[in-house]
């Protein structure tokens, strides 16, 4: 046997999956499969989940680290359903041990469950020593979750369709973002829900506070080559924002506070309700995380920057 045959495939494999803030989601009208056609320019963060998965006879999944008792252990964690998925597609068996090590705000519009789908799809191929092109990973990623995709994908990148079709976006530069998380988390279609119902109110002759009719991302991926913080800033876009602070009107004091701390400008991030803030730069980040902090507005503050890489192995032996 040549040494080359010899390769070894490692019996643990750990994959680093990064958070996604949406700098722009435009939501069009609701379809017939119960989606919204979206327009969304996402960025991957330095906010990031470790899966770790291991040979074992079972398919078994843990879950450490922040908001663990909020996620699934059984086949609904978004990890185990990318394990059966990924067996059924290459024919194995579906078995191994998968560690999660979460620091991702769990139901916090940062596509934490995304990421960990995403990861155990990378992370899997690799023990189970199965041969997937990319385009056939998207494919799986994006019958998990609409997220999925981007977790694979990472940078900066336009989503459309429901979210899973991407294509990269030229971006120059670092944002450095302040994360204020909260105690209790949102429930995406409930947040896609209220949207709905808010348009259908306006539409009866209420008002949707922040749904501005604006055009399309174009100013923003323009100022995203510019790499200028300050150019990005009043950019920042979220139609789910209103329905967000309809179901947590706490919010809006959270995204005053971090304007008063020297924030650029702030969003809610995707589905909420973590409130995320670009700054100036790393120095002022830091700055406004500390005074936000102070507030006591929030759960938790963190501070990321973006873009990074999507999901990668940092760990096999
Ligand atoms: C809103 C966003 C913005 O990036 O992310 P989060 O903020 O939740 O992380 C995404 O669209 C969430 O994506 P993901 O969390 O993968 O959602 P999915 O599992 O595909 O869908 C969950 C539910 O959300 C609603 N949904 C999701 C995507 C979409 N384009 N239209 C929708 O209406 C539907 O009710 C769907 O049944
Ligand atoms: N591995 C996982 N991590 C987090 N949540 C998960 C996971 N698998 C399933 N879920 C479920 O998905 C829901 C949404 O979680 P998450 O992806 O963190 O939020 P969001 O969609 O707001 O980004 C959670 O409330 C949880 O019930």
């Amino acid at each position: 046997m040549s040494p080359a045959s010899l390769s070894v495939v490692p019996d643990r494999i750990t994959v680093r999956v990064p958070a996604k803030v949406n700098l722009y989601l435009g939501v069009g009208p609701l379809r017939d499969d119960g989606y919204h056609e979206l327009t969304t320019v996402f960025q991957a963060l330095s906010l990031h989940d470790d899966v770790t998965v291991s040979r074992s006879a079972e398919l078994q999944v843990v879950t450490r680290g922040d908001g663990a008792a909020d996620v699934p252990a059984d086949a609904s964690n978004l990890a185990m359903r990318a394990a059966e998925l990924l067996a059924d597609w290459a024919g194995v068996p579906a078995s191994a041990d998968i560690a999660i090590d979460k620091t991702i705000p769990v139901a916090g519009g940062m596509a934490g469950g995304s990421a960990d789908g995403a990861g155990a799809l990378v992370a899997l191929a690799r023990l189970w020593d199965i041969d997937i092109d990319r385009e056939s990973l998207a494919e799986l990623a994006a019958d998990l979750g609409s997220d999925v995709p981007f977790a694979l994908h990472g940078g900066t990148a336009l989503g459309t369709g429901r979210g899973e079709k991407l294509m990269p976006i030229l971006s120059r530069g670092e944002c450095h973002w302040v994360l204020a998380l909260a105690k209790q988390g949102l429930s995406t279609p409930t947040v896609f829900r209220e949207l709905d119902r808010l348009r259908e109110n306006r539409s009866n002759g209420g008002e949707l506070d922040g749904d501005a009719e604006t055009g399309g991302p174009d100013e923003l991926l323009q100022a995203l080559t510019s790499g200028d913080p300050t150019t990005i800033a009043p950019l920042l876009r979220n139609d789910l924002q209103p329905a967000a602070l309809s179901l947590a009107p706490a919010l809006r004091r959270t995204l005053r506070a971090g304007l008063d701390a020297g924030a650029l400008n702030g969003i809610v991030s995707g589905s909420g309700p973590t409130c995320a803030f670009l700054c100036a730069d790393e120095v002022d980040a830091v700055n406004v995380a500390a005074e936000l902090s102070g507030a006591g507005v929030a759960r938790a503050v963190r501070t990321a920057s973006g873009p990074v890489p999507g999901a990668r192995i940092i760990d096999a032996d």
